[in-house]
């Protein structure tokens, strides 16, 4: 044994010593180029190829360092005793995960294994520069099968780049952009000024039916998760949403909710701020995929008259400049008499919304709102433009159930399983629909009521609604309260159409335009 240790000994002696003499006769720039000749005669038998994807390129930083380190936080299985690091980017809700220097992490995709490694080298002392740069040199090496190149490039890389998108979408705080200065660009050539979007209303919180949420919800799922259906099938991929209904009765609770849900950022497009179709164009090429695009009150927005009656009234043409500086604006021109002062027309706000322009990206969804369905051109309404129309009704008894969940639950002195509790639970239930009375009104009475406890709010909401229905005239008031009576059947037919018109419509427009006529008869009741 004391033999075994003292030939290591000596073989390890030797080997310093040759050490000393290749350092001492050949220059590090020679050293150095024969580690990489050995280094690439080892990688020419390697089943195994590499690709390095640095943290800086050139003088900016790499996206793609960017991309792969928020996906491999989040998405990779990190190997065993691999150490992440914790961290929570600037305006970001919720803290990311990334890789240490030197670790390892597996991922696949296509059934294909990879893995990753985070490198991080000392950098050589630099020089003086404008820009200094990290000590370090960070960098992702990616390993997969030589076999599996053609099944992952790039293929994988493009899924990695959505993936790390989405992540930083869902993490960050979403955006409300407004057109307050119309179309107009600012320095950065952007005519949209965006806030943070913290509106606290979500589809748990939103009170109406149940079930017509849930679809709502599905529809909403289906349209997000649709980008092969949209591609299949050649649609543009987009869909339009028009929540119609009497004020306060949350359309645009409604919107905030789509877009927590789906957390996609919103664009209001104040359309009186806007000159002309042409800057209204510019305005949707300057929108961003996963948005949901606003138009609130579309009624009063603009003057959307019928084609075929606008281009009968219209002057005759009278050319007039756009605010860009002297452009002629063919469709201003065009406008009917009454839309003279604006030059936004129907035919521009159709373009917008189902015109070629309407394609330059993907994943968009448009809301419109009004109070005034019949006021709407129909060609607005048609499938395509406005795949689902959403009528916002007074308040029923599952969405006050929702309201009182909302607002009363939290009283933690409620005792709700009281038999005078269950009785004024009964009169809600009698009065609501005869009071016709908005979400926001019973929202109103309870926030104004919920300090004295949940069963003092509660008969103090059914003493409004008993209030309301009395002051309607008697044959609604009473037709209502006592079920429907004789108008049972005529209400059953009501609540078929609202469900056809809620129904997503995927084909032809002109059966949207037999519906919408049908919705009209039924609002201008
Ligand atoms: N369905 C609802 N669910 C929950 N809250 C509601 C609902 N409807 C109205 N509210 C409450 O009433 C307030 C007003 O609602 P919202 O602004 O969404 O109504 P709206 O239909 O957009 O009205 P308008 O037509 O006047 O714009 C909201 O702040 C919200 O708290
Ligand atoms: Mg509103």
């Amino acid at each position: 044994m004391r033999e075994y240790w003292t030939s290591l000994a000596s073989l390890m002696g030797a080997v310093a010593f040759l050490q000393g003499v290749v350092h001492a006769v050949f220059p590090a720039e020679l050293r150095a180029a024969v580690a990489r000749l050995l280094g690439r005669a080892t990688r020419a038998f390697s089943p195994y190829c590499y690709f390095d994807v640095t943290e800086t390129e050139g003088m900016g930083t790499n996206e793609i360092y960017d991309a792969v380190q928020l996906y491999l936080s989040s998405s990779a299985a990190p190997a065993a005793g691999a150490r992440l690091t914790l961290s929570r980017p600037h305006n970001a809700s919720s803290f990311t995960f990334g890789l240490a220097a030197s670790d390892r992490v597996l991922d696949a995709f296509r059934g294909a294994a990879v893995t990753w490694e985070h490198v991080v080298a000392p950098r050589q002392a630099q020089g003086f520069s404008w820009r200094p740069l990290p000590e370090e040199k960070r960098r992702f090496t990616l390993r997969i099968r030589r076999g599996d190149r053609g099944v992952l490039l790039p293929a994988y890389l493009d899924h990695i780049l959505a993936a790390a998108a989405d992540i930083r979408r869902r993490s960050q705080d979403r955006l409300l952009y407004t057109n307050a200065r119309g179309g107009a660009m600012d320095a950065r050539g952007l005519p949209w000024d965006p806030v943070p979007f913290k509106h606290p209303s979500t589809f748990d919180t939103l009170a109406m039916d149940p079930e017509r949420k849930a679809a709502i919800m599905a529809d909403l799922r289906d349209f997000a998760d649709g980008s092969a259906f949209y591609e299949r099938t050649g649609r543009a991929w987009k869909r339009g949403y028009l929540l119609y209904g009497p004020p306060g009765t949350g359309k645009s609770s409604m919107i905030a909710a789509m877009a927590n849900h789906l957390g996609y950022d919103v664009y209001d497009l104040e359309l009186t701020e806007v000159g002309s179709n042409a800057e209204l164009r510019k305005l949707l090429m300057k929108t961003t995929s996963k948005s949901i695009i606003v138009i609130e009150d579309i009624d009063c927005s603009v003057d959307l008259t019928n084609r075929a009656t606008a281009a009968a009234a219209a002057q005759p043409p009278k050319p007039r400049a756009s605010i860009d500086g002297g452009a002629i604006d063919q469709d201003a021109a065009a406008a009917p008499a009454g839309a003279a002062a604006r030059s936004i027309t129907l035919s521009g706000l159709l373009n917008f919304t189902d015109g070629l322009w309407s394609c330059c990206g993907s994943e968009r969804i448009f809301v419109f709102t009004t109070n005034h369905i019949e006021k709407l051109d129909p060609a607005l309404l048609r499938s395509g433009r406005m795949d689902m129309h959403i009528f916002m009704s007074y308040c029923t008894f599952p969405a006050l159930k929702i309201l009182l969940r909302n607002y009363l639950d939290d009283d933690s002195s409620a005792s709700s399983s009281s038999a005078a509790a269950a009785a004024t639970m009964a009169g809600l239930e009698t009065w609501i629909d005869a009071a016709e009375i908005t979400p926001a009104d019973v929202s109103e009475v309870l926030i104004k009521n919920r300090r004295n406890g949940r069963e003092q709010a509660m008969e103090q909401l059914l003493e409004v609604l008993k209030a309301r229905a009395e002051k309607r005239p008697p044959s609604a008031a009473a037709g209502n309260a006592t079920g429907g009576g004789d108008n049972e059947e005529e209400e059953e037919e009501e609540e078929e159409e609202k469900r056809a018109l809620e129904s997503p419509k995927e084909g032809g427009g002109e059966d949207g335009q037999d519906e919408e006529t049908e919705a009209k008869k039924q609002l201008s009741e």
